[in-house]
C-alpha cells in the first residue's frame, strides 16, 4: 500500500502586496494565502497552497479527519470523498466569477486541490518522480514560460495604509514595483525592469482600470518597446463588446490576443458576448472568468467564445487542468494558468502542472514577482530567461522552510481580520472616497 499519511497541518499565511490596481480595485497591503503540510509515515513532507480565507481554511480543517492515516497512492480516491463533503453555500450565487465578483471566488476555488497537491508532492517523493511524470502523459516540457504580468500601480502616499516600501532595492524591478506607475511610460518602464530581472519574453497588461482606451494606448507602448513579444491585456470583462470591438480592431497590431475584453451585458452573457467578439475581431480570446467549470466550458466551447482556457489548478485540480489542456489540444485550442497573488509553492505548482500540459501552451501566468524575496520555500523556483526548469527532482521538487512558514502564519495571526478575505475595495475608497465596485466600470473610471 505504501506510505500512510501520518499529520495534516492547515497554516493561513499573508504576506506583503504592491498598490496594484484591478477591475475589483486596488490590492491591499497584504495577501493572504493558505498552506497544507502533510507528512508520511515514510519521513517525506508534502506541501499545497491555495486561497486565503477563513471559508477556505475551515474547510481544508475539515478535511483533516479524511487525510490522516489514509495511503497516498491511493491519493485520487482520497480527493475525490473531499471534493464531495461540503455542500453549495447559502450565499454562492453560482454566477462563478463572470462579473469578477471577489466575493464569489472562494466558490470557484477548490479547496481540495490544496490536498491533491500536498498529496501528489508526497506520492512523487515515494515514487522518486516530479509531480508532472505523474499528471496526465507525464512530462511534455521542461521549461515552462511565464509571462512578465503588469500592473498600473497607485501611489500609496494617498493611503496610510501599511504597504510595503524599500523591501529590495537590488535592481530597477525591486524598486520600481512599489512605485506608482500609471501611465504608457511608466509600464514600459515596469516592464523592462521586469524582464532585465525574470528575461520574460512576453507580457500581460492587467486592464479594466482606466478608460479602455488609454490602455490600448499602453498596449501599443508595450508592443513598440518590445516588437517580438506576445501582449495581451486583461480588463475582466469590464469593456461593453461594441468597445472591445471598436478598440482591438483599431489596435490590432499590437496584441496577440485579449483576455475576457468584455463580459455580461444585456442580458447575455460572457459567454455570448465573447463569441460575438471573437467573430468580430478575429483575435483570440483568453479567459479564467466565464470557463471556470466543465459545465461553463461546454457552453463557452459550443459558442466558440474561446481559444485559450486559463485553468488554473486551484480551480479545475492539477489533474483536472491537465484533463483540460489534453482537451483543448486535441480540439486544437491552447492550455494557459491564470494566477492570483501567490506564494513560491505555487508557482513550483504551476511549473509542474504545465511541464505536463501537452501541445503549444500559452505562457503561464504569475503575481510571484511582486512577492519575490517573500518566499517559503528553502529554495524559490527561480524565473530566468522568462521560464522555470523543471528538473527530476521528486514531488514539487521543492522543500518548505517551516521557520518561513511560521514566520507568514504570525503575519496572518497579527494582521487585521478585515484582511484575511480579499476586498479589494477598500484600499480604493482611499483614491475614490465612497468607491464601490461596479462590474462593467474600470476601477478609475466614476
Ligand atoms: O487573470 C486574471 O483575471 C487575474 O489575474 C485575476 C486577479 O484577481 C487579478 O485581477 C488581480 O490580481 O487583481
Ligand atoms: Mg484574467
Amino acid at each position: 500500500m505504501g506510505p500512510k499519511v501520518k499529520t495534516m497541518e492547515v497554516f493561513p499565511v499573508a504576506g506583503y502586496d504592491s498598490m496594484t490596481l484591478t477591475l475589483s480595485g486596488c490590492h491591499s497591503p497584504y495577501f493572504t494565502r493558505n498552506i497544507v503540510v502533510l507528512t508520511d509515515d515514510a519521513g517525506h513532507t508534502g506541501i499545497g497552497e491555495i486561497h486565503g480565507g477563513e471559508y477556505t481554511r475551515q474547510q481544508l480543517e475539515s478535511y483533516i479527519p479524511h487525510v490522516v492515516g489514509q495511503p497516498i497512492t491511493d491519493y485520487r480516491r482520497v480527493v475525490n470523498q473531499l471534493r464531495h463533503l461540503n455542500g453549495k453555500k447559502a450565499d454562492d450565487t453560482g454566477e462563478g466569477i463572470q462579473g469578477l465578483d471577489i466575493s464569489q471566488l472562494k466558490y470557484v476555488v477548490q479547496s481540495e486541490t490544496a490536498v491533491e497537491c500536498a498529496l501528489m508532492d508526497l506520492l512523487g517523493k515515494f515514487l522518486e518522480l516530479p509531480v508532472a511524470a505523474l499528471l496526465g502523459d507525464g512530462i511534455q516540457r521542461r521549461d515552462v514560460e511565464f509571462l512578465g504580468y503588469l500592473f498600473y500601480i497607485e501611489d500609496t502616499h494617498k493611503t496610510d495604509l501599511p504597504y510595503l516600501q524599500d523591501d529590495d532595492d537590488s535592481d530597477d524591478w525591486g524598486k520600481l514595483r512599489r512605485l506608482p506607475a500609471m501611465t504608457p511610460k511608466a509600464i514600459v518602464k515596469e516592464a523592462k525592469a521586469a524582464q532585465n530581472r525574470y528575461g520574460f519574453k512576453n507580457f500581460k497588461l492587467k486592464g479594466g482600470v482606466l478608460d479602455p482606451e488609454l490602455e490600448m494606448q499602453t498596449v501599443k507602448a508595450l508592443h513598440d518597446a518590445f516588437p517580438a513579444a506576445h501582449i495581451n491585456i486583461d480588463p475582466n470583462g469590464a469593456w461593453s463588446e461594441a468597445t472591445a470591438i471598436a478598440l482591438v480592431n483599431k489596435y490590432k497590431a499590437a496584441v496577440t490576443y485579449m483576455e475576457d475584453p468584455c463580459g455580461p451585458e444585456n442580458g447575455y452573457s460572457g459567454r455570448e458576448t465573447l463569441s460575438e467578439f471573437k467573430q468580430a475581431t478575429h483575435v483570440p480570446v483568453a479567459t479564467n472568468m466565464i470557463a471556470t467549470d466543465w459545465r461553463q466550458f461546454q457552453h463557452a466551447s459550443a459558442l466558440k467564445s474561446v481559444d485559450i482556457v486559463l485553468a488554473d489548478p486551484h480551480f479545475w485540480g492539477l489533474h483536472g487542468s491537465i484533463r483540460m489542456a489534453q482537451l483543448l489540444n486535441d480540439w486544437g485550442m491552447t492550455w494557459g494558468s491564470h494566477s492570483n497573488n501567490h506564494f513560491d509553492i505555487t508557482l513550483a505548482t504551476y511549473a509542474q502542472v504545465a511541464a505536463a500540459a501537452p501541445g503549444h501552451i500559452t505562457p503561464v501566468d504569475t503575481h510571484y514577482i511582486w512577492q519575490d524575496g517573500q518566499g517559503l520555500l528553502k529554495q524559490s523556483p527561480e524565473i530566468r530567461d522568462g521560464h522555470i526548469h523543471v528538473s527530476d527532482a521528486p514531488g514539487l521538487g521543492v522543500e518548505i522552510d517551516m521557520d518561513k512558514l511560521h514566520a507568514a502564519n504570525d503575519l496572518y495571526k497579527k494582521i487585521d481580520p478585515m484582511y484575511y478575505d480579499r476586498d479589494d475595495a477598500r484600499s480604493m475608497q482611499y483614491l475614490i472616497p465612497g468607491w464601490q465596485y461596479d462590474s462593467k466600470k474600470p476601477a478609475l473610471v466614476r
